[in-house]
């Protein structure tokens, strides 16, 4: 795993992406990374934007660099979280876009889809977000065009 220089990761999901978050606190406790659950704590049912908006506040106000979420199609918590004006969150179903989604689009969150992918699906898709770096170049011109402008 690449250096996080003292990084703390966000994580957040609902009832449907608990266990996943599960298997990747695992990892993070293996791998000495430091990590903040943001919730949900349990495999009751919940519902997803109050977990998204929690960690895309947090980002927001610059207290994680970093997220990590979970549902179960990855979909609601990655909609949620990008209504935050600093959140870009990636849909993550597979290494290789999780790689690309720091890689081309600095994605500050990583969305996976917790109920269509193994446990060692979401270990890989989490390294290969972590390991990559944003590109820059090209790919910050098109960054810089994303926020509506008023
Ligand atoms: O995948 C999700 C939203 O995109 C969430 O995990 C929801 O919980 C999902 O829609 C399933 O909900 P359920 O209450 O577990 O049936």
């Amino acid at each position: 795993m690449k250096e996080l220089r003292g990084k703390t990761i966000a994580i957040a999901s609902d009832h449907a992406g608990f266990d996943k978050k599960q298997v990747i606190i695992r990892f993070f406790n293996e791998n000495n990374i430091s990590y903040k659950d943001l919730g949900c704590y349990s495999n009751e049912s919940c519902d997803y934007p109050d977990f998204a908006h929690r960690i895309g506040d947090a980002i927001d106000k610059g207290e994680y660099e970093i997220g990590i979420t979970f549902c179960g199609s990855g979909q609601g918590i990655n909609i949620t979280a990008n209504k935050h004006q600093n959140v870009r969150s990636a849909l993550c179903w597979k290494p290789e876009i999780g790689a690309l989604a720091k890689q081309h689009n600095d994605a500050n969150i990583c969305a996976i889809p917790a109920r269509f992918v193994t446990d060692e699906e979401a270990v890989e898709i989490v390294k290969a977000f972590l390991n990559a770096e944003f590109e820059g170049g090209r790919h910050a011109r098109r960054i810089e065009k994303i926020p509506l402008k008023k």
